[in-house]
């Protein structure tokens, strides 16, 4: 908050959350991170929420992991792999403002950024970490495997409904530029018409028909976002993503913040109405004041 940092002199630090689909280079793209902001002077302080993954090449902060054991949970509960991921994030969400009161301890003496990484969904910890700090999603994208008109749509709908899911600026991430240039992506989400030629020479009617319903909603994604393209393996890019991150944060100040704040206040008023109307039926039940009072209810002195 501006007004905390104006008291205190301290700012506050950015909470970066990784997602992106499996295989698009999510641990290499963190370890890069990683190994960025340490040469910076800037050490990140990471959280795991990946309650599956087998190994990490560095050592998150705090990590789910050392709380719950996904194989044991999934035994437990008779889950499959996807179900026991959730369980054990739901299971972690309880313990949640430890771990919240943990990093503000740590964010108090240094600029920090948090990364933060899952497979599954996790709303209500995005909300608790975009309450408390600027938050920004990196949606991580694996760029040759995206060259195909098909596969980039289903990864942008994927984008797409986690961007209306947190509402949080978004940052994509273009991965793997090493093999192929993000160029074509840039080129389809600037302008359509070049995206329907590439998918009209696929021949898939379906999917032209879906397009044409989709593009405007599309269009409106792409307004809301920033691209950047990177190379987790070689490093190439960083500083650019590093640009966009400092902008998402801009965008959360001035456009989400505001907007959470006010969704808060206004959960606080329905609750503060629903309170006073439980204590108003209550009063009358009793017989204190209202219509009913006198009929007989006798009080506790
Ligand atoms: N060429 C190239 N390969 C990469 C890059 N980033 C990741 N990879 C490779 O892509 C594969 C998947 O990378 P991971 O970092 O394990 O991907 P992930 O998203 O964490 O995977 P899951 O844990 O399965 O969700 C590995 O073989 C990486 O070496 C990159 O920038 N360039």
């Amino acid at each position: 908050m501006a007004s905390t940092q104006e008291k205190t002199g301290k700012k506050k630090p950015t909470v970066i959350v990784t997602i992106g689909m499996a295989g698009s280079g999510k641990t290499t793209f963190l370890q890069r991170l990683n190994a960025d902001l340490h040469t910076k002077k800037r050490p990140p302080y990471v959280l795991n929420l990946d309650p599956a993954v087998s190994k990490l090449p560095f050592q998150p902060n705090i990590d789910i992991r050392d709380t719950i054991d996904y194989k044991q949970v999934m035994n437990e509960y008779k889950l499959g792999p996807n179900g026991g991921i959730l369980t054990s994030l739901n299971l972690f969400t309880t313990k949640f403002d430890q771990v919240l009161s943990i990093v503000d301890k740590r964010a108090e003496t240094v600029e920090q950024i948090e990364i933060f990484t899952w497979s599954a969904s996790g709303a209500i910890i995005t909300e608790a970490l975009a309450t408390s700090y600027p938050t920004v999603i990196a949606y991580i994208i694996d760029t040759p495997r995206t060259a195909s008109p098909v596969t980039f749509m289903s990864n942008m709908m994927y984008a797409c409904s986690i961007l209306y899911k947190t509402r949080l600026p978004f940052v994509l991430v273009f991965n793997k530029t090493d093999v192929i240039s993000h160029e074509f992506a840039l080129k389809w989400m600037e302008d359509f018409e070049q995206f329907q030629e590439a998918l009209q020479r696929q021949d898939d009617t379906y999917m032209n028909s879906l397009m044409n319903s989709m593009s405007l909603v599309l269009d409106e994604f792409y307004s809301h976002l920033r691209v950047s393209g990177v190379s987790a393996v070689t490093g190439a890019g960083m500083d650019e993503f590093f640009e966009k991150v400092g902008e998402a944060v801009k965008e959360y100040e001035n456009d989400y913040k505001p907007d959470l704040e006010k969704r808060i206040a206004e959960k606080q008023n329905a609750e503060k109405e629903k309170r006073a109307k439980q204590l108003e039926a209550l009063m009358k039940d009793m017989g204190v004041g209202g219509s009913n009072q006198g009929d007989g209810v006798d009080m506790p002195e």
